[in-house]
């Protein structure tokens, strides 16, 4: 089943998969958040947080655990209201359920009626919009039509996330809040996840979401939002922010100590030994690789291996979420997790 088949595409005589703006004018923000806070006692979750999210547009939202990305999908989605600040979906207010119909979510965990059959949950969704996806072309599009027949109960957890996000389509929405869409999938069903979401936005969709797979960020968003403790801490395009990280890594092997060479800010030693003795493997952080290949050179030091390497999302995000040594009572920890890292 294509995309084209359930009408991704407009103009083959099948409605478009994104329904136009519903009298909101195009200049309207998709999302608009202004100045929001949220607070859950004394948690502070959303601290003054802006962000404007324009139609067309898919954003990437990364932050380690806790950092805030649920809590603000929840308030653009409308099941939570701000303490502080206003949030908009398409000019509307959230909690209003017409400007919902705007809308498509998975949430990180979604509750499945468990002896209901998967097309009777489609069909179900669906009947709340008024411009749905045929049941089949859907379940098709997600790789899922075998699946129909079944009671979700009895569903592999991939199989109900696929279902999940799925059902975040079902009707045509302008704007779909994807939180950790991927998340437990293999690599097969994440990559066709991948696919139907690049479709929907090259068909015009907005798409918010979150991960913690760099990978997935770096794969399908134009746009990074980065978020800890509540507070944005980068708002850009992917190349922007990959731009941001000034660092390069230099990986080589030799049995010198390599880590004082001029212009290495940061290194990591492995040690090794091959059958013609000890070959360490350094992995060193320069600002200017070139000018550190020239030293490794002139040094005469004996090296092998050579390999250099731009900035990954992972480096510029542990860099873009660093506490400063010391700010919040510990040793300078980079503030990331073992999820958020993965
Ligand atoms: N209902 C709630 N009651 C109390 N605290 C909450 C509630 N929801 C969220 N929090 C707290 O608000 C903060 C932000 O949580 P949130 O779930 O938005 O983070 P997140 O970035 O989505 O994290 P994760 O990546 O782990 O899903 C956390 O400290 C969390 O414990």
């Amino acid at each position: 089943m294509t995309a084209r088949a359930i009408g991704f595409g407009a103009g083959l005589g099948t409605e478009p998969q994104v329904q136009p703006g519903r009298g909101a004018p195009d200049d309207v923000p998709v999302v608009s958040v202004e100045s929001v806070t949220k607070r859950f006692g004394e948690v502070v979750a959303l601290d003054d947080v802006s962000l404007t999210v324009g139609a067309g547009e898919l954003v990437g939202m990364l932050g380690p655990n806790g950092a805030g990305k649920s809590t603000l999908l929840s308030l653009v989605g409308g099941q939570r209201r701000p303490d502080a600040g206003a949030v908009r979906l398409v000019g509307a207010d959230p909690r209003d359920a017409s400007a919902r119909v705007s809308l498509g979510v998975t949430p990180q965990e979604t509750g499945l009626p468990p002896t209901l059959k998967v097309r009777e949950v489609v069909e179900f969704v669906g009947r709340h919009y008024p411009h749905r996806v045929d049941t089949a072309d859907l379940l098709g599009e997600f790789g899922i039509s075998d699946l129909a027949r079944r009671q979700t109960g009895s569903l592999s957890g991939g199989q109900r996330r696929r279902l999940a996000v799925a059902l975040s389509l079902v009707g045509r929405p302008r704007v779909v809040l994807l939180d950790e869409p991927t998340t437990g999938l293999d690599v097969g069903a994440r990559q066709a996840l991948w696919a139907a979401i690049r479709r929907y936005h090259a068909d015009g969709g907005t798409v918010l979401l979150t991960s913690h797979y760099l990978e997935e960020v770096q794969e399908l968003a134009e746009r990074v939002v980065v978020i800890d403790r509540g507070v944005v801490r980068a708002d850009d395009s992917l190349d922007a922010i990959l731009a941001r990280v000034a660092l390069h890594r230099v990986v080589v092997r030799s049995s010198a100590p390599l880590d004082a060479l001029p212009g290495v800010v940061r290194s990591e030693r492995s040690p090794a030994t091959t059958g013609s003795g000890r070959l360490d493997r350094f992995e060193l952080y320069t600002p200017d690789a070139d000018a550190l290949v020239r030293e490794l050179v002139t040094s005469g030091v004996t090296f092998s291996g050579l390999e250099i390497r731009g900035a990954s999302l992972e480096e510029a995000f542990e860099e873009m979420v660093a506490v400063p040594d010391g700010s919040d009572g510990t040793s300078g920890t980079s503030g990331t997790n073992e999820g958020s890292a993965r």
